[in-house]
């Protein structure tokens, strides 16, 4: 709890839909925290690209001087120094602002709850945050088709850096409650209701 307000964190694989029952409790009330996005806006502040350089070579940025988060991923997920040298940069600043979040959106009397939506939630020990644990569940095909649509045609590869990710059986297991994410969308946003309704009362 933080300021009263109740901490949830959302598990699952790339691609289960972390991010889809994140935004269904957001439209109960909850403000929800993406991790995702915030490591992205990183990567365009100059500090940042001036340690990704330094570590990756310029060859990771477009013509625009942009990160290219394709090239950087190619390098980065075939070696694990390189994921763990991307993590020290990448991942106290993602945790510093997710932390300033978390102190701004649980001072608002509106907020019902705080959700965190981080896929390394528990890689970087935060689950135990958490006053509830979400696990999204969702088959691996199903998976697959929906993160390779999600980043335009792109395949992100996902098996290589579930690698560096705690297992899908451990993360199901320190969860409190279990969403399935097999079918429409609709489908999700039923048991987040009833999931909510049990976690706020
Ligand atoms: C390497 C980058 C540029 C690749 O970008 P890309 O657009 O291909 O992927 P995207 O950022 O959308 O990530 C998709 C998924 O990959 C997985 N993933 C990303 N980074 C990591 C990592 N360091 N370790 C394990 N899995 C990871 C997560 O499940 C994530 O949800 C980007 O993932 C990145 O900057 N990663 C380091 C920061 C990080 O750990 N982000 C995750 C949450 S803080
Ligand atoms: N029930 C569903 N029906 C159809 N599409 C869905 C459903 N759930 C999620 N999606 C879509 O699948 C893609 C992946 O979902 P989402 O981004 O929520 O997953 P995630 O677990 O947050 O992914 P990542 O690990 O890449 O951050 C998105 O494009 C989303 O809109």
């Amino acid at each position: 709890m933080v300021n009263g307000k109740k901490i949830i964190g959302i598990l699952g694989a790339v691609g289960s839909g972390k991010s889809t029952a994140a935004r269904l409790f957001g439209e109960l009330g909850c403000a929800v925290i993406d991790a995702d996005r915030i490591a992205h806006a990183m990567l365009d502040t100059e500090e940042v690209k001036q340690e990704l350089a330094a570590e990756f070579g310029n060859g990771i940025f477009d013509e625009q001087g942009e990160v290219d988060r394709k090239s950087l991923g190619d390098k980065v997920f075939n070696d694990p120094q390189k994921v763990q040298a991307i993590n020290a940069i990448i991942h106290p600043r993602v945790m510093e602002e997710v932390e300033t979040r978390i102190a701004d959106r649980s001072r608002k009397e509106e907020v019902r709850a705080i959700v965190l939506d981080i896929p390394l939630l528990a890689e970087v020990g935060w689950h135990e945050r958490c006053d509830s644990l979400v696990f999204v569940k969702c088959d691996e095909k199903i998976r697959r088709d929906r993160t390779h649509k999600r980043h335009g045609g792109r395949d992100i590869e996902a098996k290589k850096r579930e690698k560096f990710q705690i297992s899908l059986d451990k993360k199901a297991k320190i969860a409190d409650y279990i969403l399935v994410n097999n079918s429409e969308v609709s489908a999700l946003a039923d048991q987040v209701q009833r999931v909510f309704t049990g976690i706020i009362n």
